[in-house]
């Protein structure tokens, strides 16, 4: 026995005659029973290091090997412990500092990415952006339906908001989305509610994405099954009827898209449970928030009572008083700001044209008809009445005008919507009830006819061209009128890159509540003739 572990002891001389009561106590245990210690300090100490806690190691007493006479007591075995634990807190503390090194080395990638694509977050332990549409696979186990849609609509690389977001709602973190108009935010919601809710159930709404109006509602329910083709996803739009009377008890939904006018009333009248709301998307959130809207967007969020859901703002605008009023209902979210925040897209040509008076207008209108319409064309104007007013001028004209507003009947807005879309009609004229979201492809140009009544409203009626990276056109004519509010509108255009006359720029600024002067009627005809 003493010779076969001399070796351990190369060095080292034993003193014998100190320790001839340690010495003869071990060698009878070892002769009598002959039985092997379990390593029980390296057991200790490997169960005690846990993944990610930084273990300490007095590297001097490694490397001086002790004298045998300043260990008393130490057995044989307990010295080759020493040395495994002290290798395997060696080799802990190796891979810690390497992993922290390649977090460090991942968070400037990641940081430089961001950069490039212009893209900002705040919060704590951001996900990594998507480098690519096949990361939903290798990361987040992505299914192939969606992929495979992805593909078909033509997607190549996810935008800088879908970069971004979708990483952040796959991790189960609230989110504010901030990006320009036509950027792809619905795809950014929509895509990780889809591989959260994995597939369909009758065991009641798993996900509610509110609009502000109908058109929205209607048009994210269409983009929800595109996306969702190939996969059974009950995915129900609130209808007027559905909202009065249906009982969504009896009727499955997995996902639900609605304005909060009619997802409140239909919980208000028990017809709908909320509780097992997973995900809740606020789309357009700043017009959601806004007052009229908000005791109703109050009443769904406390209906959506699960503790585990993940809910999310998206919208082009973001004012500071809707994102604090968010945060008081949202835990530990990150904010993700694609640009500037509250810009206008930058594939957008900006200019404003002075017309006087709003005879003028029409005048301007006409004529710039006549030298070159370039279809499709969307007129924005004040409110309803001055819709019909400008309607029932060009009704007659040689351009196939329609109109849109909220005193059209549901089918009557659906078929506005559907004619523009499909190219029957060349000019729609409008309230700012589709200024929000509406996806139209290729509109070329956007008329604000009347200025409008918002920095905010700009940025979304402008937001109509220039989508998905096409270019587009944005004329504002302005009168006497709105020449107060011109520079809000001038700062629009200027931060994105737009050109704006010095004089505009040294107008001050004035506090912008909603401006929406007494215009006079739009009608060339003689007053006699009215
Ligand atoms: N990754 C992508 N690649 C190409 N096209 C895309 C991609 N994602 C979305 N799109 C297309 O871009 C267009 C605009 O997308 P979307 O309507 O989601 O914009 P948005 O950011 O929500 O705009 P808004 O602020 O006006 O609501 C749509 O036609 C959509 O199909």
């Amino acid at each position: 026995m003493e010779k076969d572990t001399s070796f351990l002891f190369s060095g080292i001389t034993f003193n014998r005659k100190k320790f001839a009561n340690d010495f003869a106590r071990f060698k009878e245990k070892k002769e009598s029973d002959d039985v092997v210690e379990k390593p029980s300090l390296i057991e200790n100490v490997s169960s005690t290091i846990e993944e990610g806690t930084v273990v300490r190691v007095d590297k001097k007493r490694k490397r001086k090997a002790a004298p045998l006479d300043a260990v008393e007591g130490f057995s044989v075995f307990t010295r080759s412990k020493s040395k495994a634990v002290d290798k395997v807190v060696e080799q802990n503390e190796d891979a810690i500092r390497q992993g922290k090194k390649e977090y460090h080395r991942q968070l400037e990638r990641d940081a430089l990415f961001r950069k490039k694509h212009n893209i900002h977050v705040s919060g704590s332990n951001i996900p990594s952006p998507l480098h690519s549409f096949a990361e939903l696979r290798s990361r987040y186990n992505c299914k192939s339906y969606l992929l495979r849609n992805l593909t078909e609509l033509g997607f190549k690389e996810p935008t800088p908001i879908q970069r971004q977001a979708i990483p952040v709602l796959l991790s189960g973190r609230e989110c504010f989305a901030c990006a320009p108009t036509g950027s792809g935010k619905t795809f950014a919601f929509i895509c990780p509610i889809l591989m959260k809710l994995k597939h369909a159930s009758k065991d009641g709404v798993r996900a509610v994405i509110l609009s502000p109006t109908r058109e929205l509602a209607a048009q994210t329910a269409r983009e929800c099954k595109r996306l969702s083709k190939g996969k059974k996803f009950y995915i129900k739009l609130m209808t007027k009827q559905l909202a009065k009377s249906a009982d969504f008890s009896k009727l499955p939904c997995d996902i639900l898209i609605s304005t909060p006018f009619r997802v409140q009333l239909a919980v208000r009248k028990r017809k709908l449970d909320l509780s097992k709301v997973e995900v809740l998307v606020l789309d357009e959130s700043d017009k959601l928030f806004e007052l009229g809207l908000v005791k109703q967007i109050d009443a769904v969020v406390k209906a959506c009572s699960n503790p585990s859901i993940v809910r999310s703002l998206f919208s082009a605008t973001l004012p500071d008083t809707v994102e604090d009023l968010a945060r008081t209902i949202m835990h530990d979210a990150v904010r993700v700001i694609i640009g500037r925040k509250n810009s206008a897209s930058e594939s957008i040509k900006q200019k404003l044209i002075f017309v006087g008076s709003e005879e003028g207008k029409l005048l301007a209108l006409r004529q710039s008809f006549a030298e070159s319409l370039n279809p499709p064309v969307l007129l924005f104007v004040q409110n309803k009445e001055r819709a019909k007013e400008l309607y029932n001028e060009l009704k007659y004209d040689d351009i196939r005008a329609d109109v849109i507003h909220a005193d059209l009947s549901e089918i009557q807005r659906e078929n506005a919507v559907d004619n523009f879309r499909s190219g029957k009609t060349w000019v729609l004229i409008a309230t700012d009830v589709i200024a929000r979201g509406m996806d139209f492809k290729g509109v070329n140009c956007v008329i604000n006819y009347d200025f409008p009544d918002s920095a905010a409203a700009y940025i979304h009626r402008i937001g109509r061209s220039g989508r998905a990276g096409r270019s587009g056109e944005a004329i504002t004519l302005y009168t006497e009128a709105d020449v107060p509010f011109l520079r809000n509108v001038a700062n629009v255009i200027s931060a994105s890159g737009g050109e704006v006359p010095a004089w505009i720029m040294a107008l001050s600024k004035k506090k912008w509540r909603k401006h929406r002067p007494q215009r006079e009627t739009i009608s060339t005809k003689p007053e006699d003739e009215e």
